[in-house]
């Protein structure tokens, strides 16, 4: 997997081996974060600029590490090019000049953020499943939830953050999953597996129920971070991926976008683009609603268009291109984050604010 950007850097560096990391970082409070990482050969072949390790901190200690896989551990060495690095809003780039002031996550192209601390995913386990927001585990600890068309790869995405191939049930037809399904992560937040919309091989008074008991979630489940879209990145920009994006927005639940399937090869059928181009399609057609959103935010002196006060509204709108097949492949991750936020900092969640 690769991670890109923010800010555009033009030297290789050197990082530590084998597995590759997805990591997304949200606010600092409550600091959550995501890990992600999977068995990889890279095929890159930059300078090494590095004659040691970067700085990492040490893992939190889980009840039981659910990571544990003996080639995870080997002291390969993988290089990055320097562009390929994933570096988080808000925190320094690593430079050739000072590569060691910048923590790297260990086998991962992710540089930490400042929010990161032991940036690892060690215990996950399913705890429920509701078809009620009410219904919902009520522990208060934050949760980042997984929406997106059916099929579109949201619960391989979950079993591929916490390294399990069947954590989550995933399927080759749409509609698997039909519950909001919620697994702890390191005992302190959740990651939560919604139903698809979109075409799904249900009945269709049954989809549209998903349809409301989903959007009864985002609107009342107050410990809500952040809701990941994946978006199928194999075939052109689809109107309802557009309208959920523009409703979540509208309705001010903060999202990152996650593009899916990119190791797909393009198919006439399905207008003959290539995945990253259809990525920039789509990004091209929902910026000017998202900015939309953003402007309309910032434009207000005191209070934005929803009533929140200015100071305290921030938005992060983060791209995350994703591909892999099962979880042994490589997996290939490109991120870009466009980065809005305030003198307090990043905030995320509704209940936060
Ligand atoms: N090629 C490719 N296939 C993927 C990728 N992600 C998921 N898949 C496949 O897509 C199919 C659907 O995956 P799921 O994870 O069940 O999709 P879902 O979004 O949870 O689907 P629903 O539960 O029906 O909403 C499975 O056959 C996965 O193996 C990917 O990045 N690339
Ligand atoms: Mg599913």
């Amino acid at each position: 997997m690769f991670v890109t950007h923010l800010p555009k850097l033009h030297s290789p560096i050197f990082i530590p081996p084998l597995s590759l990391s997805l990591h997304l970082f949200f606010s600092p409070i409550p600091k959550p974060y995501i890990t992600f990482s999977l068995l990889s050969t890279p095929k890159t072949n930059p300078i090494s600029h590095f004659s040691s390790t970067p700085t990492l901190p040490s893992l939190p200690t889980g009840p039981t590490s659910l990571l544990q896989n003996p080639s995870v551990s080997e002291e390969t060495h993988i290089e990055v090019p320097i562009e390929k690095l994933f570096v988080p809003p808000d925190t320094d780039a690593p430079s050739s000049n000072s590569p060691l002031s910048t923590r790297i996550l260990k086998g991962s192209n992710i540089v930490l953020s400042k929010y990161a601390s032991g940036a690892q995913v060690v215990q996950a386990e399913f705890v429920k499943s509701s078809v009620r927001t009410e219904d919902c585990p009520s522990d208060g600890i934050p949760e980042f939830a997984l929406v997106g068309r059916s099929n579109v790869g949201k619960s391989s995405l979950l079993n591929s953050l916490v390294r399990r191939k069947k954590l989550a049930l995933t399927s080759k037809k749409p509609g698997k999953t039909q519950c909001i399904n919620h697994f702890r992560i390191n005992d302190s937040w959740y990651l939560v597996d919604l139903p698809g919309y979109g075409y799904a091989a249900a009945p269709k008074d049954l989809r549209t129920d998903w349809h409301e008991f989903t959007k009864d979630y985002f609107l009342n489940r107050s410990t809500l971070v952040s809701v990941f879209l994946l978006i199928d990145a194999s075939i052109p920009a689809k109107p309802i991926d557009l309208e959920y994006a523009s409703w979540l927005g509208q309705n001010q639940i903060p999202m990152t976008l996650i593009f899916t399937k990119c190791d797909k090869r393009k198919k006439k059928r399905n207008g003959g683009k290539r995945p990253e181009e259809n990525v920039q399609d789509f990004q091209e057609l929902i910026q000017m609603q998202i900015y939309t959103f953003l402007s309309l935010d910032f434009r207000r002196e005191e209070k934005n268009a929803f009533g929140m006060e200015r100071d305290l509204h921030s938005r992060w709108l983060h791209k995350c291109e994703i591909s892999f097949r099962n979880i042994s492949d490589r997996v290939k991750v490109k991120t870009e984050a466009d980065y809005l936020t305030t003198k307090e900092g990043p905030v995320w969640s509704r209940s936060w604010r």
